[in-house]
């Protein structure tokens, strides 16, 4: 698996230190807490459990499966609901938590999806934003690192479903998915 990355982008340690510093950001806008937490998966998994971790708050927590990519490395451009949330966000204070915001597809028709349902308020907090690759306009509230323009795996994130399960996060080297 190891053999397939290009560069450590970020460690374990920077993603930690980050989580954290995020999580802090959270609790000074929300001290009162009482938060829906949504996870979408499957990339946010491992960032919105670490995250849910390090916030010293009331949080619940839902997830919605949402799919553009496939087992490509590039967006269909099509965004499918796989898994709708369980819980009525309705006059609610809910922060969507994503891996990463790439050309914005995703996020913009998940925040108006869930916008439609009237929460009180709606936030985004995502890991990773590569804003050289943005198509539409949308922007994180609470964003772990800007990163370069190259196809990154690790920490939840996937190539194929693989490399979800790395501890870091990884360029992977290009000839693995432009074969
Ligand atoms: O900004 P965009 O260009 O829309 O890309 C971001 C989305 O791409 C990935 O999801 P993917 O469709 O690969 O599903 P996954 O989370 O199950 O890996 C990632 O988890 C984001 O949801
Ligand atoms: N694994 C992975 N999924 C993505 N979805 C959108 N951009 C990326 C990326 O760089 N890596």
């Amino acid at each position: 698996m190891e053999g397939a990355i290009e560069k450590v982008l970020l460690t374990e340690e920077e993603i930690k230190k980050r989580v954290n510093e995020l999580a802090k950001e959270i609790e000074k806008d929300f001290p009162h807490g009482d938060l829906i937490l949504i996870g979408v998966l499957k990339g946010s998994v491992i960032f919105v459990s670490d995250l849910m971790r390090a916030l010293n708050l009331k949080v619940t927590m839902d997830f919605m499966a949402v799919s553009s990519y496939g087992m490509s490395s590039e967006t269909s451009g099509i965004v499918r609901i796989l898994k709708d949330l369980d819980f009525d966000i309705e006059g609610r204070d809910v922060i969507i938590v994503e891996d990463i915001i790439d050309t914005g597809t995703t996020l913009k028709y998940l925040y108006e999806y869930l916008k439609a349902r009237h929460p009180r308020t709606l936030k985004i907090c995502c890991l990773l934003d590569k804003p050289d690759r943005r198509r539409v306009n949308i922007e994180g509230d609470y964003v772990g690192f800007k990163i370069p323009d190259a196809f990154v795996v690790g920490y939840g994130l996937d190539y194929a479903e693989m490399f979800r399960n790395l501890p870091y996060i990884g360029i992977l080297k290009e000839d693995i998915y432009k074969k």
